[in-house]
């Protein structure tokens, strides 16, 4: 037998509620009655969500397919100032959690006809009396649809407590609205087949509750009201990476710079091995028209320093003269650092010195990450997996394979990132 709607009635149910956060751009979600979660796992993918939440009375059901919540490996390797945070409960939608307050939608997808009458009475009184969410969408089957669903006697489900028509569903969500101040829109999914009675309406009736007093109502309702209750029981929880975690952002930052450091000292090697590479330009004049501040890249560097303030300037000029003083030194040692580790006595600790201010500028992700040389120098500094120069304006890459390249004369080096 064809499918009598397509795409599959549940779908268009959960199709609905997506639409209806896209366009609300609703942060704070719980869905009622989640069952197997198959409405949180698409939701999850709406950055405009932040705080995610499913409750069943089911805990075995939610813990079936709860770990298809999980972050993704991308979700670790790229991380994004997205926020998300997901949680699920075992408890009864009869009963009040005080962390499920203060949200911007609660989704009762045909939950209620699977409560006895004098329980979504409760249901009623928890949701818009104690949740007081900014929206609430409620479905629920049409029973003046049933004739159209072939073969069925009775209720859509063995479970069903009662199905309503439609006007008993708009009796209810009127009463509702009324007395906890709401007003309700009806609207539904899954219409009639070409050449049955189109009247009988949708086969899952929905209303679509608005708080009157709207976003800003919440906090007044809360005001006094202190008493924590919890009676669910979390079942799972989790937070998924986001730039707005400072570990992560550091992590993802130091990943970022140790890649370029380490682009760098290739390159520094290829150079001094003769192989060139075009990325980044050697200046083989002593002063003259090669030498840093007049090159292109350096050129487009100074338009840049103008965009990024005073602090900028300064690191600028002090890149400047470590280069200068470069030039002005013996030979490729001076611009290389001495290292305070055992070799010390014998040989020298090469390392290429990168200017932070080069990194930040050069790299729009490193720059985009720190959104400031003075962050960007507080974020290396936190952590052991970059070596700073002594006053931290610097980046110090190691160059490992010492002595190799002595006999090579070059005067100065511009890294073009
Ligand atoms: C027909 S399923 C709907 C599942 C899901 N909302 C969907 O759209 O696919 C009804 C769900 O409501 C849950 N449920 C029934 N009574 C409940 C109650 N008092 N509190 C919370 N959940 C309840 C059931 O365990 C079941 O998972
Ligand atoms: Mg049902």
């Amino acid at each position: 037998m064809e499918p009598m709607f397509s795409p599959p009635l549940h779908r268009q149910r959960h199709q609905f509620v997506i639409d209806f956060v896209k366009r609300n751009k609703s942060k704070k979600v719980v869905d009622l009655g989640c069952g197997e979660c198959s409405l949180l796992r698409k939701l999850k993918f709406h950055r405009e969500v932040e705080l995610l939440v499913g409750v069943d009375i089911d805990g075995a059901k939610v813990k079936k397919r709860m770990h298809d919540l999980v972050p993704i490996s991308t979700d670790y390797l790229q991380p994004t100032y997205d926020q998300l945070c997901i949680e699920l409960y075992q408890g009864s939608v009869t009963q009040s959690d005080s962390r499920l307050r203060g949200f911007d939608l609660v989704t009762s997808i045909e939950l209620i006809e699977h409560l006895t009458l004098p329980d979504v009475e409760y249901f009623s009184e928890v949701v818009f009396g104690y949740m007081t969410p900014v929206a609430v969408i409620v479905s629920t089957p049409n029973s003046e649809f049933n004739p159209l669903l072939p073969g069925l006697k009775g209720f859509r489900h063995t479970d069903h407590k009662f199905e309503w028509t439609r006007a008993e569903f708009q009796s209810w969500a009127l009463k509702v609205s009324l007395k906890y101040g709401y007003e309700v829109e009806f609207t539904g999914v899954g219409e009639a087949p070409t050449g049955h009675d189109e009247r009988v309406g949708f086969c899952s009736q929905i209303g679509v509750f608005h708080r009157l007093m709207g976003r800003d109502g919440c906090n007044i309702l809360f005001a006094g009201d202190a008493i924590d209750v919890f009676s669910y029981t979390l079942l799972y929880s989790i937070n998924y990476p986001s730039l707005h975690d400072n570990n992560i952002l550091r992590r993802v930052l130091v990943t970022e710079v140790l890649y370029w450091a380490e682009n760098l000292r290739r390159r520094w090697i290829e150079e001094k091995t003769g192989e060139r590479d075009d990325c980044y330009t050697q200046c083989q004049a002593e002063g003259g028209d090669q030498c840093p501040g007049s090159s292109e890249q350096d050129m487009e560097m100074q338009e840049k320093q103008t965009a990024h303030g005073a602090e900028m300037n300064h690191l600028m000029e002090h890149r400047g003269r470590a280069l200068l003083e470069y030039q002005a030194g013996e030979g490729d040692e001076e611009f290389w650092t001495k290292g305070k580790g055992k070799q010390e006595s014998s040989t020298l600790q090469r390392s290429v010195s990168v200017p932070l201010a080069v990194l930040w500028t050069s790299c729009p992700k490193v720059g985009a990450l720190s959104g400031s040389l003075s962050n960007l120098r507080r974020l290396l500094m936190d952590g052991p997996e970059v070596k700073l120069s002594q006053d931290g304006s610097a980046l110090l890459v190691n160059l490992q394979e010492q002595g190799t390249y002595s006999s090579v004369s070059f005067k100065c080096v511009t890294f073009d990132l």
